[in-house]
């Protein structure tokens, strides 16, 4: 696939998204491995991928204005290059417009020759207009509102305004439809947060702690961390805070036996693995093959002998585990990932108000199968990176009203310098326009 044009090789990879569902971040990394991409081209290739994914609801929104075409008829390959010359124009400061239409339409020559002049004209009319665009009112639809400004899917933002009201949902949208920061968790079996720290920047990368993990450091990174020779010495892990939060929250202690259900490719198992100063043992399972060899990679990578990984589908009787209780649990479910769309913004035009629904139905069965494994007195911490009610609250409900054996174990009091992290029923909740984190849920619930 491989290209020299940033602009063409974007088209290639949306249109691979498009109709193959591949992820974003694969596509990029193979194509910026494969060198033809030099300078600046790089982070250009990498900012139309990920903003015409983050924008596309805006980006829609212009051309329907603009084409005498009904957007639904459009040819796929005429609205991705619509798409990304609109993207140029009105979020690349960067790129002059008469530049980004010009270059858009020379790709439009090549690719879709008979189309050029419909592209020309829709560019040119939008930019010619674009202090005249109107948007859904803000009080009269403001689902569609959200929806159409800040770029995501109407039942999305409606389901942020039933939760959290018209004002901090739009708080929610905008900061959803920004770049995230890249957070980096320090491998403290091998070194501290500061001396990383020191090791970064000589290694010219920008940081700062982070707001609430211990182990957290922002970093400031242009290409892949790979490069770095402190990430291939296992200095760190790259692991949004929220994340690293959530597995902090569980607790385990030095020799004690854990459960990670859900484990590739192995963020939260090597932490337990370092909170427990690798003294015990994490069963890491995961029913991906593929992906488990990745949880083996880090955990070598990192230098973390305690973790040993379990090819197990965690939804069915489990029972090998039978006759050894566990001391702790992590289920960090499968998820719509609502809470990741600022990394992963393909997602959220993939998922449905009916996927939550079934999403849930398979958390509540994985909760309700592992929760008779783990010992009296022991603690499971059931965690997604979802805003969704349906996948978190309303889980953990269900399940406690079956198993009067199980308690809430309120975060407030497990954690209180972090009360601003926690709901009034002792549950994390990370949101990235408050907490400058994905939003994440985690509960934790203790055995009788
Ligand atoms: C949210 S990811 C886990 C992320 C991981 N805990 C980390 O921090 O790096 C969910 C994982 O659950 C796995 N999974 C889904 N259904 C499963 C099942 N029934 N049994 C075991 N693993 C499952 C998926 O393959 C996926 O790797």
């Amino acid at each position: 696939m491989s290209s020299s044009n940033p602009r063409s090789a974007a088209f290639e990879i949306l249109l691979r998204i498009d109709k193959e569902r591949s992820y974003a971040d694969i596509l990029i990394d193979r194509e910026l491995s494969a060198g033809a991409l030099q300078g600046p081209d790089r982070g250009l290739l990498t900012e139309l991928v990920y903003g015409v994914l983050r924008r596309q609801a805006t980006l829609d929104h212009i051309i329907r204005r603009f084409s005498s075409q009904r957007l639904e008829r459009l040819e796929r390959s005429v609205l991705l290059l619509l798409r990304i010359g609109l993207y140029q124009m009105f979020y690349l400061d960067r790129v002059p417009v008469s530049a980004a239409v010009n270059e858009t339409v020379k790709l439009a020559k090549v690719l879709v020759p008979r189309a050029s002049g419909f592209i020309n004209a829709v560019l040119r009319n939008a930019d010619r207009e674009r202090d005249h665009i109107s948007y859904p009112d803000r009080e009269k639809d403001p689902a569609a509102y959200l929806a159409t400004v800040y770029s995501h899917p109407v039942w999305l933002a409606a389901a942020w305004i039933g939760q959290l009201g018209l004002d901090e949902a739009e708080m929610l949208a905008r900061a959803m439809a920004e770049p995230p920061a890249i957070t980096v968790r320090t491998n403290t079996l091998k070194t501290t947060r500061q001396q990383l720290m020191e090791i970064l920047s000589a290694e010219g990368v920008q940081c700062e702690t982070g707001r609430f993990s211990p182990m957290a450091i922002r970093i400031n990174l242009s290409g892949s961390v790979s490069r770095l020779k402190s990430f291939r010495d296992g200095l760190f892990f790259v692991q949004d805070e929220s994340s690293q939060l959530a597995a902090m929250f569980l607790g385990p202690q030095a020799g004690e036996r854990v459960l990670d259900a859900c484990a590739a490719p192995g963020g939260k198992s090597t932490q337990l693995a370092q909170l427990m100063g690798d003294r015990g043992e994490i069963l890491a399972c995961d029913v991906i093959g593929r992906k488990l060899k990745l949880v083996d990679e880090n955990a070598a990578r990192l230098g973390i002998s305690s973790i040993r990984t379990v090819l197990l589908d965690t939804a069915r009787p489990l029972k090998s585990l039978e006759r050894s209780p566990l001391d702790r649990i992590l289920l960090d479910a499968p998820c719509s990932g609502l809470g990741v769309i600022r990394r992963n913004p393909e997602g959220k035009w993939w998922k449905s108000a009916a996927d939550v629904i079934d999403l849930a139905k398979g958390q509540r069965a994985l909760l309700e199968n592992l929760a008779g494994h783990l010992r009296s007195g022991g603690s499971l911490l059931y965690a997604t990176c979802s805003t969704a009610v349906e996948e978190n609250e309303a889980v953990i409900e269900a399940f406690l009203s079956r198993h009067d054996e199980f308690v809430i174990e309120d975060l407030r009091l497990l954690f209180p310098d972090l009360a601003e992290l926690f709901t009034p029923a002792g549950f994390f909740r990370a949101w990235p326009h408050r907490h400058g984190m994905d939003g994440f849920f985690a509960a934790r619930l203790k055995k009788k």
